[in-house]
């Protein structure tokens, strides 16, 4: 029966075309020098507008780090139109000063905080939420959005518990504490951040990426491990899963594209300490389109993939759109990655959908 119905979806949707509103991906990777060109080109491709996360080595702290940040992403060679929005690494140090100068430079959006030590370059994160109060008071007060990565880093606690003890413990502190500073909980991955965000105030969302869409622990550690699966906040159980399959494409105005797309040459991620991130870039609304296509709901891609997410920033929705045709193609397995490569989401396999011209 349930083969019959899926040969029945099949039919109806081969050579299906499907047109939104050009999206923006609220949260990508594009790490710094020679790769610039090769992660430049895959984000700019038709993504309108991209959140940058600041977590460079050193990580960009400060508004000319942010600023000159950008003029390398520009200077690699976007494809026209695309807008980088540039982000703030928050540390113990930060000052509402420089919360103040980076609103004014009119091109940094938002401010990151990394619990330090939580993820890949987040050693000089934050150490005690309550050292970036004063910092968090002048983006509440100018309008500056505060990202974070919810976890916490104690050692003895389990890594599957991480986000979750995060909203309890310290989360949902700071939203009390900041009643009017808009948050995202970034590339939420339990349903304990699904019903968190859903029942906190509107100027609580959340992004989710692809990959915790389309898979679960299971993926990356049955019959064999795949470390090119292992992210952070890593993969979780089968529920989870499917809370945030549900919520992304419930038409909820919290829950918006953010794919944390995050390279990692090969070498690292195939080693006995392998590096946490996993590369969507080169293919992120399909990879999007074809979760949803699972989930009956592709009529609910343009709300999470082009409007909640300007929508929540303040910002412009996109005003021409993208194409989509449901036909299969090869991923390669590998991308070039400056002068090392990158393995991708689905290297090797197929995905159903590409974006036409
Ligand atoms: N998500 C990841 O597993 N890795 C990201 C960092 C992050 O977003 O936490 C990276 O920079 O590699
Ligand atoms: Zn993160
Ligand atoms: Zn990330």
């Amino acid at each position: 029966m349930i083969g019959q119905i899926q040969q029945w979806k099949t039919a109806m949707t081969s050579n299906q075309t499907l047109t939104i509103t050009r999206p923006d991906d609220w949260h990508v990777h594009l790490r710094d020098g020679d790769v610039l060109k090769d992660t430049v080109r895959d984000i700019s491709r038709y993504m309108g507008r991209a959140i940058i996360m600041p977590n460079l080595v050193p990580p960009a702290t400060c508004t000319e780090t942010a600023l000159s940040y950008r003029d390398r992403i520009m200077a690699a060679g976007p494809k026209a139109g695309f807008e980088p929005l540039m982000v703030l690494y928050l540390t113990d140090n930060t000052t509402p000063e420089e919360i103040r100068k980076a609103k004014a430079s009119g091109h940094v959006f938002a401010a990151k905080l990394y619990p330090a030590g939580a993820t890949t370059n987040s050693d000089s994160g934050v150490t005690d939420i309550e050292n970036v109060y004063p910092a968090l008071e002048a983006m509440q007060e100018v309008g500056m959005l505060l990202l974070i990565h919810g976890e916490v880093t104690d050692s003895s606690i389990d890594i599957f518990d991480r986000e979750k003890v995060f909203i309890e413990t310290k989360l949902a502190k700071i939203v009390d504490t900041f009643p009017s500073l808009k948050i995202v909980l970034e590339h939420i991955t339990t349903k304990d951040a699904v019903e968190f965000v859903q029942s906190a105030p509107d100027n609580v969302a959340a992004t989710i990426t692809a990959h915790h869409l389309l898979y679960n622990r299971n993926h990356m550690l049955a019959g064999g491990i795949r470390p090119h699966y292992y992210c952070l906040p890593i993969l979780k159980r089968n529920i989870h899963q499917q809370a945030l399959i549900d919520a992304a494409t419930s038409g909820s105005k919290k829950f918006f594209l953010g794919t944390d797309s995050a390279p990692h040459a090969k070498d690292k991620k195939e080693a006995a300490c392998g590096c946490a991130g996993a590369y969507t870039a080169h293919a992120a609304i399909e990879l999007y389109a074809e979760a949803f296509e699972d989930a009956g709901a592709l009529d609910k891609l343009e709300g999470f993939a082009s409007f909640f997410g300007p929508d929540f920033y303040g910002l412009p929705r996109n005003q021409d759109t993208i194409t989509l045709q449901k036909s299969a193609w090869q991923v390669p397995e590998s991308y070039p990655l400056g002068d090392t490569n990158v393995v991708p989401i689905k290297a090797g396999s197929t995905i159903d959908w590409q974006v036409v011209e």
